[in-house]
Parts: C-alpha cells; sequence; structure tokens
C-alpha cells in the first residue's frame, strides 16, 4: 500500500484524491492533507478521511511513502527538501519552482544521498517521452506556444498592468525566456520549465490571451540534431480552477498508477 500525503489540496490535490478513493489509482492510500487554507484540507478529508496537519513539518513527519506538493511555486522548496530529509518520495507538480538552478541542483542532491526519487509529471503538456530521447542528440530549438483564455491568465495580467476585461481580441501578453515567463505567470507556465528540464535548454516560451478560445492549449516545438519534434494539446480546463488543465491532473495520475505497473511504456 501506497501512502501519500498532500499539501495544496485545491484542483488538482483534490482531483488526485478522487482518483485514489474511487479505486482508479490501487493500492494506494491518501494519509495526510495540508493546505495553508485549512478550509480546503477539511473539505478533501471528507471526500478520503485523511489527518489534517497543521504544517508540512507535521505532514513530513508522518507514516507514508510519497508526498505530493500541488500548491504553489512558493511551497516548493520546503515541501521537497523536508519530504526527502524525512526519508519520502516528492512528486512536484509547481515544476516552475525549478527554474531555480540552485534550488533544482540542491534538490537533486539531496535526493541522491537520501535515496529518494523526485517526480516531475508532464503535467499539461506532451511529447516529452521523445523530447527525453531527442536530448540525446544535440538541442538546437526549444518553443513553447500558450495560449489560454483571458480569465486563466486574469491573475497574472493584472499584475502586470493588463486591464483584462479589456482584451477583445487575441493578443500575445508575453514573449521571452522561461524565466522571466515563469515570474510573471506562476500559475500558467510550469509547462515551459518541464520542458527546459527535460531538453536542458531554456525554452523560448509566447503566450497569448484569447477572449474567444475556451481550452488551454500548448504548441511545443523541439529542433534536435536527431529530429524535429511538433506537439499541440489541447486541454479542457478545470472548472475549479480555468489556469489549470485537466490533463495536468490526469498526468499526476498516470504517474502514481505507473508506479506499480510492472511494464512500463514510453521512454
Ligand atoms: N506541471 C504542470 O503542468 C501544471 C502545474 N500546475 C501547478 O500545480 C499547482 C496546483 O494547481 P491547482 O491545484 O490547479 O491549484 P489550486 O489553486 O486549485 O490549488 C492550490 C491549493 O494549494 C494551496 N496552497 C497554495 N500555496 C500553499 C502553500 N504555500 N502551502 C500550503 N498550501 C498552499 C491553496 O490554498 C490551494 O488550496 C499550482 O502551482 C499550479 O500552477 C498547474 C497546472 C499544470
Ligand atoms: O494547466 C496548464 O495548462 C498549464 C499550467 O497551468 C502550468 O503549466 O502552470
Amino acid at each position: 500500500m501506497l501512502k501519500i500525503g498532500i499539501v495544496g489540496c485545491g484542483a488538482i490535490g483534490t482531483f488526485i484524491s478522487k482518483k485514489v478513493a474511487d479505486g482508479t489509482i490501487k493500492n494506494t492510500k491518501i494519509v495526510a492533507l495540508y493546505d495553508r487554507n485549512i478550509e480546503k484540507a477539511i473539505s478533501l478529508s471528507n471526500i478520503v478521511k485523511a489527518k489534517i496537519c497543521r504544517d508540512v513539518d507535521e505532514l513530513v513527519r508522518g507514516d507514508l511513502d510519497l508526498v505530493i506538493e500541488s500548491a504553489s511555486v512558493h511551497a516548493v522548496e520546503e515541501v521537497a527538501e523536508k519530504s526527502l530529509k524525512n526519508g519520502k518520495d516528492v512528486l512536484i507538480m509547481s515544476v516552475g519552482a525549478l527554474a531555480d538552478k540552485e534550488l533544482f541542483l540542491k534538490l537533486k542532491k539531496l535526493a541522491k544521498s537520501e535515496n529518494r526519487k523526485i517526480y516531475l509529471p508532464s503535467g499539461a503538456i506532451g511529447g516529452l517521452d521523445a523530447i527525453k530521447a531527442l536530448k540525446l542528440g544535440e538541442i538546437k530549438e526549444v518553443v513553447l506556444k500558450t495560449t489560454k483564455p483571458v480569465c486563466a491568465l486574469k491573475d497574472a495580467l493584472k499584475n502586470l498592468g493588463y486591464e483584462p476585461e479589456k482584451i477583445k481580441e487575441e493578443v500575445m501578453v508575453y514573449e521571452g525566456d522561461v524565466f522571466e515567463a515563469i515570474k510573471n505567470f506562476p500559475a500558467n507556465i510550469n509547462v515551459a520549465v518541464v520542458l527546459s528540464i527535460a531538453t536542458e535548454y531554456s525554452a523560448k516560451v509566447v503566450i497569448v490571451a484569447d477572449p474567444k478560445i475556451k481550452l488551454n492549449r500548448h504548441e511545443i516545438f523541439v529542433k534536435s540534431s536527431i529530429g524535429t519534434l511538433k506537439v499541440c494539446v489541447e486541454n479542457v480546463p478545470f472548472e475549479e480552477n480555468p489556469k489549470t488543465s485537466a490533463l495536468a491532473a490526469y498526468s499526476a495520475v498516470r504517474l502514481i498508477m505507473d508506479l506499480a505497473e510492472p511494464i512500463k511504456v514510453g521512454t
């Protein structure tokens, strides 16, 4: 039985928990929950009957095997470091935090010394299986173009001085490197960082706000000496959190299911 603790009981944390509760993910139990908004932890505990923890320290000290971070980029350092130091594997959804190379290398070193794993799901994008193989050649170009409805980008746009309600036509709201992208769109573009980690190449990122689109679209372009990959995913957003694509949560569910599979499909 795989015992899981969840930090961040929002759209993704709740979705994964429901898939454990309904038996889609077998031989697994959610045993501990933490959310800085206690109401979120309480409503999730009504579904999975797990212990509600006061803080991350209490959660990582518990009897569990895997901690899922589904909170925010700001939570990653504490959750991952404390999980690994307490002998737990960690699955990170807010991969954007790892754009900080120092943090990435610190956690990698810690996972190695503690003989633990850090899992980074493909999240809301596809093609990482092929991209990891393309990386064995020479990567020449990596581009991610993300188009989301204005409402999904609203908070970030306001911080950047846009008036989201005045956007009536599609508009490019960002073009630049992955570091500034995740700084400005921390809840929208984690996928650019996972792409950069997989390719070990700083992706060029373009973000478009489109008032007419209903889906979250990610267009991925990777050129390597081995070949070129073009993938376009069009994701249904979560009703509870339109910033997040359902595929991101399904990808984590799949990853957890695969931990127990005797046959591994794909790279
Ligand atoms: N890797 C990927 O492809 C994707 C990653 N994400 C990221 O996954 C994370 C979770 O996404 P959602 O479930 O949609 O978000 P959400 O906003 O629905 O839920 C996040 C929950 O975490 C809690 N929280 C936030 N900061 C916290 C902290 N420091 N400590 C404890 N609790 C905290 C909030 O109160 C909230 O209940 C976000 O960072 C999001 O940006 C989302 C979509 C795709
Ligand atoms: O869910 C998505 O479409 C992508 C996303 O929010 C992220 O990468 O942060």
